[in-house]
């Protein structure tokens, strides 16, 4: 019974939110489209989980609109809810249901109690791996069983758009790489991903497109891969014949680490050149055996724009 989308996934414009003396928000402007897996990172009190409520209606916003396939969370609430899943950060739970419970009582809030409704819950148990876990008490689960219990409340409507804020923070490498699957799994079944994560290798791992939130404002969006080419260095790791005795000293100040024969590189995009190096290391009467080259990781150029404008 999932809702149409009759427009984007997410559409933001103009969007304010003023707490006390804090400008959480200050004049988003945001389109996520169907079936993206799109990241949204930030630092601590960038505003993302309070764009993240007013997405999903916990928060009013003091100015601009913001719609989920072009239902507007305001007027239009029922259905901009129903096209909306929302994992949460923080794992809140009445520790006296059990899982079967938790969902039923989720699924009751959207009028689900047929039996395709159950059935679906059933599914969705089995799918994060819970199925022998619906009738625990939600107090005897692990801190990553409540988590996956968090995921499965999330999905009890069938939402189109998914928003999964820090589903990974504080698990273990097994679950998280299970959670992984499962959410390449929602995407690939058509459904639109928005994570947001402090795990930058989670992001670089998994998103098309990224958005970095630093004081209310998105202060870069763009493909994985552009934001990627904005690093401003990249490493160039030459092995050569020989251990080096010493180098010209014009690479001095370029070296960043040295193994044996290994010397590794720090390269500013635009000023330094890989054949420069490469001759001035000839002169210097080194054979080069091998070269490799590195791009730059997504949290250098998180920290580079994040400083920037700070
Ligand atoms: N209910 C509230 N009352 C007062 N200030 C708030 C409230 N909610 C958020 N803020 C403030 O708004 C700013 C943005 O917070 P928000 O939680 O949206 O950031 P965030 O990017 O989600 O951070 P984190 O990564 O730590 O979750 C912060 O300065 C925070 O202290």
């Amino acid at each position: 019974m999932s809702v149409p989308c009759a427009g984007p996934a997410i559409e933001v414009a103009g969007l304010h939110k003023r707490f006390a003396r804090v400008h959480a928000v200050c004049g988003v402007d945001l389109t996520v489209r169907q079936g993206e897996f799109f990241g949204l990172l930030g630092p601590n009190g960038a505003g993302k989980s309070t764009l993240i409520n007013i997405l999903a209606g916990l928060t009013r916003p003091d100015e601009g609109h913001a719609a989920i396939c072009g239902h507007d969370v305001i007027a239009d609430y029922r259905e901009a809810r129903r096209a909306l899943g929302v994992v949460p950060q923080e794992v809140v739970f009445d520790p006296f249901f059990t899982v079967r419970e938790v969902l039923a009582i989720q699924a009751g809030y959207f009028g689900l109690k047929g039996p395709k409704d159950k059935a679906w819950r059933e599914e969705l148990l089995a799918a994060l791996m819970l199925a022998d876990k619906g009738d625990a008490n939600m107090r005897t689960l692990s801190g990553g069983m409540k988590r996956r219990v968090l995921i499965a409340q999330a999905l009890v409507h069938r939402p189109r758009v998914v928003i999964l804020d820090e589903p990974t923070a504080g698990v273990d490498v097994e679950l998280r790489t299970s959670l992984w699957i499962f959410i390449r799994r929602l995407h690939a079944e058509g459904h639109t991903i928005v994570l947001t994560t402090h795990y930058l290798e989670e992001a670089e791992a998994l998103c098309e497109r990224i958005a970095i939130m630093q004081g209310g404002r998105i202060v870069a969006l763009d493909t994985k891969e552009a934001l990627l080419r904005r690093a401003l260095s990249k490493t160039l790791r030459v092995t050569t014949a020989e251990p080096a005795a010493a180098l010209p000293p014009r690479l001095a100040p370029k070296l960043r680490k040295r193994t044996a024969n290994i010397l590794e590189f720090s390269l500013q995009q635009g000023t330094d050149s890989i054949p420069e190096v490469l001759e001035s290391l000839r002169a210097a009467g080194l054979v080069v055996t091998d070269i490799s080259t590195e791009q730059a990781s997504l949290e250098e150029v998180f920290l580079a724009l994040t400083k920037k404008t700070a």
